[in-house]
């Protein structure tokens, strides 16, 4: 079987936390695709989301890692995407219900607002869950 791919990017506030992330994803067996920040200067979040929800939309990955410092910003910019569902997630049943409920292809994370343990933790939970379909996918169908 190959190796699942994950693409993951991080504007400058995320770029510290992106790195302990891919890490972690890469001992855990998957192939991540960094697309930047590659360093600490600073950019701007919406081209970040664009070239992430670009690799998805061509196949790189069917699923992808954002970070910003709030999260925010960058989940903003990404939703508006076609075809991307990124969802902030805090906790691990907000990154649970994401993928049951909203079958959400990209968990976006804030730097500055989560610890990396818990973020770590949303993440294995994003990546473990299946859509659960049935009247959730009726709801997600009529979000194009
Ligand atoms: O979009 C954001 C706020 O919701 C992100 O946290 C950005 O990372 C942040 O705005 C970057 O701020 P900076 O002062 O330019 O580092």
């Amino acid at each position: 079987m190959s190796q699942q791919k994950i693409v993951i990017a991080s504007d400058h506030a995320g770029f510290d936390f992106k790195a302990s992330l891919k890490e972690t994803l890469a001992g855990q067996g998957y192939e991540v695709i960094d697309l930047g920040a590659h360093n600490t200067d600073s950019v701007d979040y919406p081209d970040i989301a664009a070239a992430l929800a670009g690799a998805i939309k061509q196949g790189t990955a069917e699923r992808g890692v954002l970070i910003c410092g709030t999260g925010i910003g960058i989940s903003i910019a990404a939703n508006r995407h076609a075809g991307i569902r990124a969802a902030l997630c805090h906790d691990t049943t907000g990154a649970r219900l994401s993928r049951q409920h909203n079958d959400a292809n990209v968990i976006v994370l804030g730097a500055r607002v989560t610890g990396i343990e818990v973020a770590k933790d949303c993440l294995a939970t994003f990546l473990a869950t299946p859509f659960e379909g049935g009247r959730h996918g009726r709801r997600v169908d009529k979000m194009g």
